[in-house]
């Protein structure tokens, strides 16, 4: 059993609180006044295109980076002034580069426990982790996976109560990601809160409570995933291949319409599906191999973002 705050229904606290943190590097503002609470338990994502700020939050909530205006707590304590103490109950991702290669994973579990007044049982991390059959073997003969695992395990060896992973799947093949997935839910079921920060809208639908989508250095929407979805304009999708061409005029709250190969995909409203299949109808067109689904959260990434600008 992993440390952490059990979660208890009803009752919910920020554990991390973050108002108008700014940062800039020399002239450059890249936090722009961010706010967001991260509640005990949850899985809090932090979603935005390259270069958008996230790193650099993630890094003021960890103690890395002292911010030039705002306020940052973590469990009521400052991660700078109270670095300390901070360090005690925040699990944070290593990058590759500050692990030495000759490591064993062993060694490295041993290590990273010795910080700590009160660690985990390494070898149950290890086991969970799927790392026992690796104890021996050198961090650099590690593959991309075995290393995120073992990232996953070093950042959870101090039974801390949030952890901060950034990026944590890159570079992962789809077998490992998934696998990747299922320890971070699993480290949620155990009480830890998690600050993840993703570029795989796939990742962050799935495993995130409530996201901050970040752009330019400020939040420019924070709701959980379902929520981010409907707030785009056509949240539904509907495709179809008609039988004969079609005239979509006067179709009610129509998005977009694009046709390729003859296939039409539009996005709309649950209205804007209906009224299309009465006027197949009564045009007597059927549709064929028609498909009707949620919009996903790249879409809603894409008009919450300057991405689709
Ligand atoms: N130490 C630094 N000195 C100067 N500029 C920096 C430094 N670290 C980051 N930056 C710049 O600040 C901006 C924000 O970087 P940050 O890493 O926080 O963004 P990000 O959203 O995590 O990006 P990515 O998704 O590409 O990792 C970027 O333009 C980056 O180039």
């Amino acid at each position: 059993m992993w440390g952490g705050c059990a979660f208890r229904e009803g009752f919910r606290m920020a554990v991390v609180e973050v108002s108008g943190l700014r940062k800039s590097y020399g002239d450059r503002t890249v936090v722009d006044g961010v706010s967001f609470g991260v509640e005990e338990g949850e899985i809090f994502g932090i979603l935005g295109p390259n270069g958008a700020g996230k790193t650099t939050t993630v890094e003021c909530v960890e103690g890395l980076r002292v911010p030039d205006g705002g306020k940052v707590r973590v469990a009521g304590l400052d991660p700078v002034a109270d670095r300390a103490e901070v360090s005690q109950l925040l699990g944070a991702q290593l990058q590759e580069s500050e692990l030495q290669g000759k490591l064993t994973v062993r060694e490295a579990l041993e290590l990273y426990a010795a910080f700590y007044p009160r660690p985990a049982d390494w070898r149950v991390l290890a086991e969970r982790l799927g790392l026992n059959e690796h104890l021996d073997r050198r961090f650099g003969q590690l593959s991309g996976g075995q290393k995120q695992r073992l990232f996953i395990a070093l950042a959870l060896v101090g039974n801390p109560r949030v952890v901060v992973l950034d990026e944590l799947t890159t570079g992962l093949d789809p077998r490992a990601r998934r696998e990747t997935w299922e320890i971070v839910e699993d480290i949620r079921r155990q009480g830890v809160t998690v600050l993840l920060v993703t570029h795989f809208m796939e990742e962050a639908q799935r495993l995130c409570d409530r996201i901050a989508v970040i752009d330019k250095g400020r939040i420019t929407a924070l709701d959980t995933p379902r929520g981010l979805i409907s707030r785009t304009a056509g949240a539904t999708v509907m495709s179809f291949t008609p039988s004969a061409p079609v005239d979509l005029e006067g179709v009610p709250q129509l998005v977009s319409v694009e046709e390729q190969e003859g296939r039409i995909t539009l996005r709309g409203t649950d209205e804007t599906v209906t009224a299309v299949l009465s006027l197949l109808a009564r045009q007597r067109i059927t549709a064929l191999q028609l498909r009707v689904t949620d919009a996903t959260l790249d879409d809603a990434f894409l008009d919450l973002t300057g991405a689709a600008k």
